[in-house]
């Protein structure tokens, strides 16, 4: 089974306002509402592509059932911790330029922090976790480290898709694979990443480090993936980007939805990158039909060679 662990799960309300002018009445051409959080957002690309998953996390108040009951009208499983709050409300606003706001998130107190533990228990070898989206500032830092460290006691792989400290902590842990953009990459090293080249140089350094595999994406200039002995470049298609949230997201959806069903790394390489783009595309995340649609414009270069 392929737990994704969201610690701060979000209704996403996504609106769309023509000009947006600070300080006045701004009103919405359009807006809607979907379960958010980087977790989450892979549970729901994985089942539309055809793989299960449980999601986990804290969930808490209206906002929190609105997001269960979302999922599990998607069928997909849920086993997340209910907390006395309300779970947040990030806004996406999409505008001139667009932008995001980010909620707190409700605060989680010791014994729900102990009972999200509890499911960790029951994992076996074969299973995958993956770690997605920001820490609550209620929980402790450490948190991904102490949940990479029961994976490893049982030889469980860990995915990671997180950033800043949080990223810089879980690289010594030599997860599974971790997807950063090339904004997160160059986070990590202290420089502006701009290029493939340079994307390719810093996460060639990642694997040294002794992660297994790291996808770095660069939103329409493609994406790389580097592994212990080859690294694979991908063109990403052109299109109209509708919604770019969960993009990222989705290149972990599609990637571990593939390697689930046994496909080679480069073929699941081809279908995350695939998922990304489709969401790009979409109003909402990616569907089945639109990956298949965009798989064949996606060219895979290996050392020189195109495939
Ligand atoms: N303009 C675009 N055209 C085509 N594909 C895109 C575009 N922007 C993003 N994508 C697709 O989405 C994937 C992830 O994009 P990006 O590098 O922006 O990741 P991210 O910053 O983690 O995404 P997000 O935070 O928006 O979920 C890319 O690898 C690509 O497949
Ligand atoms: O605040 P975090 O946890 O870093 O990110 C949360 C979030 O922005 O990430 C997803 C898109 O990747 C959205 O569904 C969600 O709102």
């Amino acid at each position: 089974m392929i737990y994704t662990v969201t610690l701060n799960p979000s209704v996403d309300y996504i609106t769309e306002v023509a000009n947006f002018e600070l300080g006045a009445l701004n009103r919405t051409a359009s807006d809607s509402k979907f379960p958010g959080g980087k977790g989450i957002n892979v549970s729901r690309v994985m089942k539309r592509l055809g793989v299960e998953s449980s999601a986990l996390g804290f969930i808490g108040g209206f906002t929190g059932d609105y997001v269960k009951d979302f999922l599990t009208k998607e069928n997909i499983d849920t086993s997340f911790i209910t907390v006395k709050g309300d779970t947040r409300i990030n806004i996406k606003l999409k505008t001139n330029v667009e932008t995001e706001i980010n909620g707190l998130g409700p605060s989680i107190a010791n014994s729900e922090v102990e009972e999200f533990f509890k499911a960790f228990q029951k994992m076996e070898q074969q299973d995958i976790v993956v770690l997605a989206g920001s820490i609550p500032g209620t929980l402790p830092s450490t948190i991904y480290n102490e949940i990479i460290s029961i994976c490893r006691d049982k030889e469980i792989k860990v995915v990671a898709d997180v950033s800043g400290d949080a990223l810089k902590e879980i690289i010594s842990e030599k997860p599974f694979l971790i997807k950063p953009n090339h904004h997160e990459l160059g986070e990590l090293f202290e420089t502006e990443i701009s290029s493939i080249d340079e994307a390719l140089h810093y996460g060639r350094q990642l694997v040294n480090q002794g992660v297994e595999n790291v996808i770095v994406s660069l939103a329409e200039k493609g994406a790389l993936l580097i592994t212990g002995n080859s690294s694979y470049i991908a063109n990403v298609p052109k299109g109209k980007v509708l919604n770019s949230v969960g993009a990222g997201d989705s290149v972990v959806g599609g990637f571990l939805s593939a390697i689930s069903k046994n496909h080679s790394i480069e073929d699941a390489f081809r279908i995350g990158v695939a998922s990304g783009s489709a969401t790009a595309f979409s109003l909402e995340l990616c569907n089945k039909e639109k990956v298949e649609e965009l798989l064949p414009q996606i060219k895979i270069e290996k050392e020189g060679e195109v495939k």
